[in-house]
């Protein structure tokens, strides 16, 4: 098996085995892959568990022997073959299945390395049967196996976003997420940015909505480029940044960010601020907080204090001293599938509703430590409305003193930024799912 196949393998035993967070296995295991094959193995990682309920499927209809009672080794060797033979270039079919035995063959496993030839040989001989027969299934299986998304999360999304609408959003959240980076303008505008790219040979264009953000087209080691390394630049995607372009908040001024790791917005506030003025950042996880200092040592900014604190728990100590807040709360990441997709299969209806509480109980403080006719942005990347719009509505009912702010002065083609909020769709504008509204202290 090529080196970096067997890389795949072992990083998806400790998603599947271990339960671990496939981008967190992904940026520790990846420093170990050869550059050229970087970029296939990032997508064969995610892909597999994109495409889980799909992949295992066709491997139980082969297979005597369910995926449930498969021992870690045969399973994910059999998942990545499946992954390939469906998903990625099918001419290497025989290959695949050559090197998937000689997997097993190599940890001591002849009987099971027979399992696995007969099972994909099988598989590969009746390829078009099988997809025909999914195909034929009930209407909500076949989407469930085709997409890849538990039964429960498709009702959910018919009832918000109609039967019609369906494909386009499951296929939307499954689709490759974009590169997207945010400008450090204390160092250098855009458009500068942009000309040394183009002169590198990075492929890269303006995002549509985010005025410091940009799109990279062609898949780069980012954070291993000089402009990464001089601060010129953070990884942060599109809608993240929307936050702090619609919050704005000014200079000389005092921000509490109420859920700041890893701080992507609390730095792109002090970018904003021009370093000016304080940021206190804060978040539950004390083990977080490194990240923030780290990247304020990168991109030279010196406004920021983080510090560990539980947002749900009154701070009598800042009441009424803020001029800006960001409340970006934990949320159930519905929105963000794209870049996470064991999301889609983690989340349960209760634990989507114990979360409500959390949010509103951060909002409420955050709402709190904010000065008289000083603004607060409150954002997840969640599709989930009832996270969203009903939370903040549900806050404006008990806070009279608060009103949603028009902010359509701050991004364009978004009709309800006029009425204080936006939901951002993967199926729609192409970003993170996402919801952002701005609450003013009257
Ligand atoms: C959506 S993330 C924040 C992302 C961050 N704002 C950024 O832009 O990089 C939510 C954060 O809330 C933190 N968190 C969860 N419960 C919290 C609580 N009760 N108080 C403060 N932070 C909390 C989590 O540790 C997580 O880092």
């Amino acid at each position: 098996m090529d080196s970096y196949r067997i890389k795949v393998v072992e990083t998806l035993k400790k998603i599947f085995k271990d339960k671990s967070y496939s981008n967190i296995v992904i940026s520790n295991d990846i420093r170990n892959i050869d550059l050229r094959h970087q970029a296939l193995y990032r997508k064969s990682v995610l892909g597999v568990v994109e495409h889980l309920m799909f992949i295992d499927w066709i491997i139980n209809q082969m297979s005597n022997t369910k995926t449930k009672k498969m021992e870690t080794d045969v399973l994910v060797v059999l998942r990545l073959a499946v992954y390939q033979m469906f998903f990625l270039d099918n001419s290497y079919e025989n290959m695949v299945v050559s090197e998937s035995v000689q997997y097993i063959k190599d940890k001591g496993n002849i009987r099971a390395s027979k399992f696995v030839n007969g099972v994909l040989r099988n598989i590969l001989r009746q390829k078009k049967e099988l997809l025909e027969k999914m195909e034929h299934l009930p209407r909500e299986e076949y989407l469930s196996v085709k997409y890849s998304y538990p039964a429960e999360l498709i009702k959910r999304w018919q009832l918000q976003f109609g039967k019609n609408k369906i494909e386009e959003v499951l296929s939307a959240n499954n689709a490759e997420a974009p590169l997207e980076i945010r400008v450090n303008n204390m160092k250098i505008s855009r458009d500068e940015l942009l000309k040394i790219f183009n002169e590198k040979g990075i492929i890269a264009e303006r995002c549509k909505y985010a005025h410091k953000g940009i799109r990279i087209l062609n898949p780069i080691e980012t954070d291993k480029t000089e402009e990464y390394k001089k601060g010129l630049f953070s990884i942060q995607s599109e809608s993240s940044m929307l936050a702090g372009q619609i919050l704005n908040p000014a200079e000389d001024s005092l921000v509490i960010d109420m859920c700041a790791a890893p701080g992507g917005k609390s730095l792109n506030a002090s970018e904003i601020m021009n370093n000016t003025g304080k940021i206190l950042s804060r978040d539950i996880y004390p083990g977080k907080l490194s990240l923030i200092e780290k990247e304020k040592q990168r991109l030279g900014l010196n406004n920021i204090k983080a510090e560990a604190y539980d947002a749900t728990v009154t701070d009598e100590t800042l009441i009424e001293k803020a001029d800006f807040i960001i409340a970006d709360v934990p949320c159930s990441g519905l929105g963000i599938i794209r870049r996470k997709p064991e999301i889609k299969y983690n989340r349960t209806e209760a634990e989507i509703k114990e979360i409500l509480n959390i949010q509103l109980k951060i909002l409420e403080n955050a709402a709190k430590y904010l000065k008289r006719g000083g603004m607060m942005v409150y954002s997840t990347c969640t599709t989930n409305k009832e996270e969203n719009l009903d939370i903040v509505m549900e806050f404006l009912k008990h806070n009279k003193g608060f009103a949603l702010e028009d902010f359509s002065d701050k991004i364009n083609d978004f009709p309800d930024a006029k009425k204080g909020y936006i939901e951002i769709y993967p199926h729609v504008h192409g970003m993170d799912g996402f919801f952002i509204a701005k609450i003013k202290r009257l």
